[in-house]
C-alpha cells in the first residue's frame, strides 16, 4: 500500500485545473454499451475507478481507442455476454461501485445482464433496490444469487410504465433511464435524481437519439426508440474537486485560482463555502480564492448555530462534507455537521481529534466542530485514509498542519484524484510519494 509523506503549514500559490468528473465518466462510459456506433469521450480523468472501467468495457467485447491522455473513442459492436460467468468479471465488476451502471444499457441492448455485489466506498450502508426495482417495474425479472454473489436480471423486451423511485438514487436514476431509452413505449420516472452529471448523462442520450424530457427536474419521460447512434461528448469539470481545492485554500491560507470551473454546474457549492466566511470570486469561469488569514462561519438568520446537511440535488452534495468539517475546524465559530444519507463517513474525525481540532461527534450522522480560529495549528501524525473523500480531508488537514503527517492507504484517493501529488507539488504542496 502506497503512502504520502506531507510536511504542512506552508501556503500554496497558484492555478490548478479540476479534472473531468469521476462520476460523470462512470455513467457516460456505461452509455456507450447501449450503441454499435462510435462513441467519442474527453475530458476524462485519469483515475483507478474510472480506469478500471474502461477495462472492464475491453473484457465485455468493446473497442477501445486511446486517441490521447483524456480523450477515447468506445465501439461497443461486438459485445461477449459468456464474459458474465467468468471470475474475472467478478473481481473487476465487483471492485468499484459505478460498474452497476453497465446493467442498464446491458438489460435495454440484450434482454439479460448480471453483476457481482459492487464496491466503493466503506462509509455506511449502500443499497441497490432502487436499481432493481426500477427494472422490474419495467418487466425484467430479478434474483440475486447468494452462492455466486451475483445480481441478474432479464427481460425479453423492456416495457415503459411509471416509475415512481424509491429515493433519488443517482445511479439508480441513471441505470434505469439507459434502461428505459430502448424501452417499448413510454417511461415516466418520479422522484428522479437531477444532478448535472445525470442531466449531462440524458443530453448525451439524446444527441444519440433518444427522446428524453424534463432534464434538469425531478421527472423524466422518455420515449423509448428501437436503436441509439454515436456522438461525442465532453465530461464537466468536477465538482468535488473544485470544492475540494476551494478548501483547501482556506485552510492554508492559499491563493489559489481554480480554472475553468463551469460555475453554473456547481448548484449551491461556492454558497455553502462562502457561508463557512471563505472569499471567493468569480473571474471569466475560473474561481479566484484570496489568500485568507481568517474566516468566520455565519449563523442561521436567528442566531443560532449552522447546519450543513447533504441532500439528493439541488441540495448539497454528500461527498464534500467531509471537505467542509475539515475546513471548519480552523475556522471562526462552530457548525453542525449533518451527514444524513451515509452512516460511516464521519468516524474519520478521531484523526482530526488527534492533531487537535475540537470536535464532538455527536452520533454517526452528526458532528458538531468548534473552529480554532488558527490560533493552535493541527499537528501533523501518522493516518490511514478510509475513504475517498475523508482521505482528501485528511490531505488537506495535512497540509495545513504543524510538522510530518504520514497517510497510509491513499489507493482510496487515487480512485479519484488524478496525480493529486504532482498537481499539489505545482502549487508549492511539499508532499512525498512514500
Ligand atoms: C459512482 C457515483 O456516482 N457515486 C455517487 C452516487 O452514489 P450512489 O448512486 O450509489 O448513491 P445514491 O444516490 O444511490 O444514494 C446515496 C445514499 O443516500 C441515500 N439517499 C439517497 C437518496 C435519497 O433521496 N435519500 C437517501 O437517503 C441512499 O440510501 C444512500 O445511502 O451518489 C451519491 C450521492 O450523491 C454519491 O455520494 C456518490 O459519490
Ligand atoms: C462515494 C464516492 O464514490 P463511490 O460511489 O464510487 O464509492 C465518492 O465519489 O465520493
Amino acid at each position: 500500500m502506497n503512502a504520502f509523506e506531507i510536511r504542512g503549514g506552508k501556503p500554496l500559490k497558484g492555478e490548478i485545473t479540476p479534472q473531468g468528473a469521476k462520476n460523470e465518466a462512470l455513467q457516460i462510459l456505461s452509455a456507450v454499451l447501449l450503441t454499435e456506433e462510435k462513441i467519442t469521450i474527453s475530458n476524462i480523468p485519469d483515475i483507478k475507478d474510472v480506469n478500471k472501467l474502461i477495462e472492464l468495457l475491453g473484457d465485455l467485447g468493446v473497442e477501445v481507442n486511446r486517441l490521447s491522455k483524456d480523450t477515447y473513442e468506445f465501439k461497443a459492436a461486438n459485445i461477449n455476454l459468456e464474459f458474465f460467468q467468468s471470475q474475472t468479471f467478478k473481481a473487476k465488476g465487483g471492485s468499484l461501485r459505478g460498474s452497476i451502471m453497465i446493467v442498464g444499457p446491458l438489460l435495454a441492448r440484450f434482454g439479460k445482464a448480471a453483476i457481482p455485489k459492487p464496491g466503493g466506498d466503506k462509509i455506511g450502508r449502500r443499497r441497490l433496490d432502487t436499481h432493481f426495482l426500477g427494472f422490474e417495474k419495467l418487466g425484467a425479472k430479478f434474483n440475486y444469487n447468494a452462492e455466486t454473489g451475483f445480481f441478474n436480471v432479464d427481460a425479453t423486451q423492456l416495457k415503459g410504465t411509471f416509475i415512481l423511485l424509491d429515493e433519488a438514487s443517482v445511479t439508480g436514476t441513471a441505470n434505469i433511464v439507459m434502461a428505459a431509452v430502448l424501452a417499448k413505449g413510454t417511461t415516466t420516472i418520479y422522484n428522479a435524481a437531477c444532478e448535472p452529471y445525470l442531466q449531462q448523462l440524458c443530453k448525451m442520450l439524446n444527441r444519440m437519439g433518444a427522446k428524453i424530457s424534463g432534464i434538469g427536474s425531478n421527472l423524466l419521460t422518455i420515449e423509448g426508440v428501437d436503436s441509439l447512434g454515436g456522438t461525442e461528448h465532453r465530461l464537466l469539470p468536477d465538482m468535488i474537486e473544485i470544492g475540494s481545492f476551494i478548501g483547501l485554500a482556506a485552510m492554508t491560507e492559499s491563493e489559489i485560482t481554480i480554472k475553468d470551473v463551469c460555475y453554473n454546474e456547481l448548484g449551491m457549492i461556492p454558497d455553502v463555502f462562502k457561508r463557512l466566511g471563505i472569499k471567493l470570486e468569480l473571474r471569466g469561469d475560473d474561481i479566484y480564492i484570496p489568500a485568507q488569514k481568517s474566516y468566520e462561519i455565519d449563523t442561521f438568520i436567528d442566531g443560532s448555530i449552522l447546519t450543513v446537511a447533504d441532500a439528493p440535488w439541488p441540495g448539497f452534495t454528500p461527498d464534500l462534507l467531509s471537505i467542509v468539517l475539515v475546513v471548519a475546524t480552523q475556522a471562526k465559530g462552530s457548525v453542525l455537521i449533518h451527514q444524513k444519507m451515509f452512516e460511516s463517513r464521519l468516524f474519520f474525525v478521531d484523526k482530526l481529534i488527534d492533531m487537535g481540532a475540537q470536535i464532538i461527534l455527536c452520533d454517526p450522522h452528526r458532528a458538531t466542530i468548534i473552529g480554532l480560529d488558527k490560533k493552535y495549528q493541527l499537528k501533523g501524525i501518522e493516518m490511514t485514509s478510509p475513504d475517498i473523500r475523508a482521505g482528501v480531508s485528511l490531505l488537506i488537514a495535512a497540509l495545513s498542519a504543524s510538522g510530518r503527517s504520514i497517510i497510509h492507504n491513499i489507493e482510496q484517493i487515487e480512485r479519484g484524484y488524478q496525480d493529486i501529488d504532482t498537481r499539489l507539488k505545482a502549487l508549492g504542496a511539499d508532499i512525498r510519494r512514500l
